[in-house]
């Protein structure tokens, strides 16, 4: 399959081998690579990537409705300059541009599909089992600026679910569904959506904290 990478010149970009031109996202780091579609690592084996690239029927049946991807997703990158309590202060952070509602479709998480250990802050695990996760940290989406629910909001308001684009496995970030307790109210125009990172994340920064603590 031919992947499609978009190289940053001057704001404006356009994608290999079309015509089609994409302007970058607003606040978008010039020295991120801004990514339409996922790049695979050339360290992946043919077992990973038949992993990554298999068609699974019963996922491709479970997302039939949701399968079409809107060119331009429904969020804005922000610069956090208020409240001046938030956690991720002065870093950036995803946004509703319009409400957006329970169990909708946001966007993928894109970025660098590996299965080499990582330390990066945007490495989103897509397979536990096979160790593969989706490393955001030089190229990806917006998706990579969600940031995680604690000390922002009382509970995530989206989640990253797993989904089939054609024959290729993605990581979807979705709009929490009502549920039974019925807290899924969808995400309000100019919210900032965000997810759990899940406390092993949190943990493993405890850890690194310690480490570096025990260092001085
Ligand atoms: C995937 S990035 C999210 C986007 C990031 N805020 C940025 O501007 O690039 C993950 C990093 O964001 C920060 N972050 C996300 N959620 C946070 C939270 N609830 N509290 C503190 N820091 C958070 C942490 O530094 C974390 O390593």
């Amino acid at each position: 399959m031919k992947r499609r990478e978009i190289k940053s010149a001057r704001g404006k970009d356009r994608q290999s081998g079309s015509s089609a031109q994409h302007v970058m996202p607003k606040n978008w780091p010039p020295e991120i690579t801004y990514l339409r579609s996922p790049v695979y690592s050339n360290k992946l084996t043919s077992s990973e990537l038949s992993y990554l690239r298999a068609t699974d029927p019963s996922m491709e049946q479970a997302q039939a409705a949701t399968l079409i991807t809107p060119r331009t997703p429904p969020v804005k990158i922000c610069l956090i300059t208020s409240p001046g309590n938030h956690p991720a202060l002065h870093q950036h952070g995803l946004f509703a541009t319009r409400y957006l509602p329970p169990g909708s479709f946001i966007l993928d998480y894109l970025g660098l599909y590996h299965s080499e250990p990582s330390i990066s802050d945007y490495d989103l695990s897509l397979s536990r089992d096979l160790g593969i996760g989706i490393d955001a940290a030089a190229m990806g989406n917006e998706g990579r600026f969600i940031n995680d629910y604690r000390g922002i909001r009382d509970g995530p308001n989206a989640e990253f679910r797993e989904r089939m684009v054609g024959s290729e496995r993605r990581m979807g970030v979705w709009v929490l569904p009502v549920g039974k307790s019925g807290r899924g109210k969808g995400v309000g125009k100019g919210e900032e959506i965000c997810v759990s990172y899940g406390k092993g994340f949190w943990k493993g920064r405890e850890k690194e904290a310690k480490a570096d603590g025990d260092c001085e």
